[in-house]
């Protein structure tokens, strides 16, 4: 069984939990009380490299990362670094997340949340809008394409943007199929867990212009940044080097200076 297939193995027992407690008509209800969906997709087209600062407690690859106590001061922290979007694990048994530090984020921040996780069916979307996200994740090689295709509509249809992640150039395909505005490219390798920065810039050309190409996984600073924007990223997304650092808000500030350098804001 590959890592994916067992995180997905523990993402449908958990999933299966809440379903049994909290009703579909219980959470929509939830989601129509939440405050409207913030503009993701404007946060990620403005100038420069856009840099999505992620909550991370601990990762299949490298374990216990932070504690993280209090997620929605690490989040103001990267708001005022200059962070345009935080990305929240809610993955339980893996990362250590869960919705409560989703909705505590979002709470406490003024831009736009992804709720990132292991996203199968659109209960877990009417979660994630119940809970305040702007923006969830959907990973293609997680879904058959029917499934990828309605989750996508689904999203949309409840005011959340998505991000439909891919590895490899038949995900791309896939991903455009389904009608994906916001592309995002992870160099993690799902089976091996090893980071290959090199897949954006050989992916990125397949990705039209009008979609937004996010570089996922593997920025340990502003060199890493500056390669993944000369390939054409609009926005990166950065976990372990923020949470394992002594200063988030610096080095988000530090990132976010690099993604500002006008040499990079032609063509966006
Ligand atoms: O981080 C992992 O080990 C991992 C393993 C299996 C599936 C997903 C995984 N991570 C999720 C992510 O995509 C990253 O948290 C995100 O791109 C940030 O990456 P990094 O800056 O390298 O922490």
């Amino acid at each position: 069984m590959s890592v994916l297939d067992e995180i997905l193995e523990g993402v449908r027992a958990d999933l299966a939990e809440r379903q049994g407690a909290v009703s579909l008509e219980a959470l929509k209800e939830k989601a129509a009380a939440a405050p409207p969906a913030r503009d993701a997709l404007g946060a990620l087209r403005s100038d420069g490299v856009s840099v999505i600062a992620e909550v991370k407690r601990s990762s299949p690859s490298k374990g216990a990362l932070a504690a993280i106590a209090d997620p929605a001061a690490l989040a103001r922290d990267y708001e005022s670094g200059g962070a345009k979007v935080i990305s929240v694990l809610t993955e339980r048994r893996r990362f250590g997340g869960s919705l409560e530090d989703l909705a505590a984020v979002r709470a406490n921040v003024d831009i736009a949340v992804l709720r990132k996780d292991f996203i199968v069916t659109s209960y877990q979307l009417w979660e994630a809008r119940a809970h305040g996200a702007d923006l969830a994740l959907l990973i293609v090689a997680a879904l058959e394409q029917d499934a990828l295709v309605s989750l996508v509509e689904r999203a949309e249809s409840i005011g959340l943007l998505p991000l439909v992640e891919v590895h490899t150039e038949e995900e791309v395909a896939r991903a455009l199929d389904a009608g994906a505005r916001v592309i995002g490219v992870n160099a993690r390798d799902l089976k091996t867990l090893k980071v290959d920065r090199n897949v954006f810039a050989r992916l990125a050309p397949l990705i039209p212009r009008e979609v937004v190409r996010i570089a996922e996984s593997g920025v340990r600073g502003p060199h890493d940044l500056l390669a993944y924007a000369s390939s054409g990223a609009d926005a990166v997304l950065v976990g372990e080097s923020l949470v394992t650092g002594r200063d988030p808000r610096a080095a988000v500030a530090d990132l976010v200076a690099a993604g500002a350098h006008p040499a990079l804001r032609q063509g966006k």
